[in-house]
């Protein structure tokens, strides 16, 4: 497997370079450094995410079935299958949602996901946008981005409106990302359902997660919104890695990055989309019907 792991060297992307001024890049310096991004020595994987023989039985019925899976530091991944073919289960176990009964979860090398609570696990860096959009209806765009933006810098504090500079540049900023800078002044409740998805992502994106995971973004968009969607997220994934979970076969291809198919709980196949649409056991179970 490639290990494009970040470097480790006296040019540490993540300085400080002129303490005591303000800057938005020191900021996010200590946003990285928090989450101890720059790879640990110990690490014992290059993987930034490392999932072996997970199982996770309900009632003795297998939803994840000695499932394996790594994923790169900036690597997107699409994961498709059949109902019931444990997605949901799999993102569970990786967000502390769900305790697997057997198997080994490693986040950056070192962090042994199955140990840590789900507030733990998001504070690593590890983002996740569920289907629904919640966005926050009677606050504008901004508003929202503010809120996130507030929320990960101080959790649980007194929310104040006014911003401070951080603030002010981190919200152009991620309203740029998610090209939404038009649409700053209006309020959550009059858009469209791709642009709610879209500022969710975003308020995500506060976050500066290592890994995000998404859920189903494509569902109940336009052509045109998921084809939009997919730019995001390629754009997204060049700085972070992303976990998509799809169904909606065009959107995958437009993502256009390695796919895995669960299905019963274990991987099935792994690849490029055209690879596994091949796959016999892939069309008989997933595609062909
Ligand atoms: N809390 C639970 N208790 C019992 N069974 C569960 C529980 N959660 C999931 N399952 C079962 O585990 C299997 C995997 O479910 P999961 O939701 O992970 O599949 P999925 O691939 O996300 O499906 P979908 O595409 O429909 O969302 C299903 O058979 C489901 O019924």
């Amino acid at each position: 497997m490639a290990s494009p792991h970040l470097p480790i060297s006296s040019a540490d992307p993540y300085a400080v370079k002129s303490p005591g001024v303000y800057s938005l890049e020191a900021e996010l310096a200590d946003v990285a450094r928090a989450q101890n991004r720059v790879r640990d020595p110990l690490a014992v994987t290059s993987a930034l995410l490392y999932l072996d023989n997970i199982t996770v039985s309900f009632d003795g019925f297998r939803a994840l079935n000695a499932l394996s899976l790594a994923i790169d530091e900036a690597e997107m991944r699409a994961i498709i299958g059949p109902n019931g073919a444990g997605k949901t289960t799999m993102m569970d176990v990786i967000t502390g949602k769900t305790r697997p009964n057997e198997g080994v979860a490693l986040f950056a090398g070192v962090n042994d996901l199955t140990r840590l609570d789900e507030a733990a696990i998001a504070q690593l860096g590890i983002g996740r946008k569920f289907q629904t959009p919640t966005v926050f209806d009677m606050h504008t765009v901004e508003d929202n981005l503010l809120l996130a933006i507030k929320e990960s810098r101080a959790p649980f504090s007194n929310f104040y409106w006014q911003r401070t500079p951080f603030e002010r540049e981190r919200t152009d900023e991620l309203l740029e990302r998610i090209r939404m800078t038009d649409q700053r002044k209006r309020s959550a409740s009059e858009l469209s359902h791709g642009q709610k998805q879209w500022l969710e992502i975003g308020m995500l994106l506060a976050q500066e997660p290592r890994l995000l995971l998404v859920d189903e973004p494509a569902a109940g968009m336009t052509d045109q919104e998921t084809a939009d969607t997919a730019v995001l997220l390629r754009e997204i994934a060049k700085t972070r890695a992303v976990v998509v979970v799809e169904h909606d076969m065009q959107f995958v291809r437009d993502l256009d990055v390695k796919v895995t198919v669960l299905h019963e709980g274990s991987v099935l196949a792994e690849g490029s989309l055209d690879q596994v649409s091949a796959n016999e056991r892939v069309i008989e179970v997933y595609l062909g019907r």
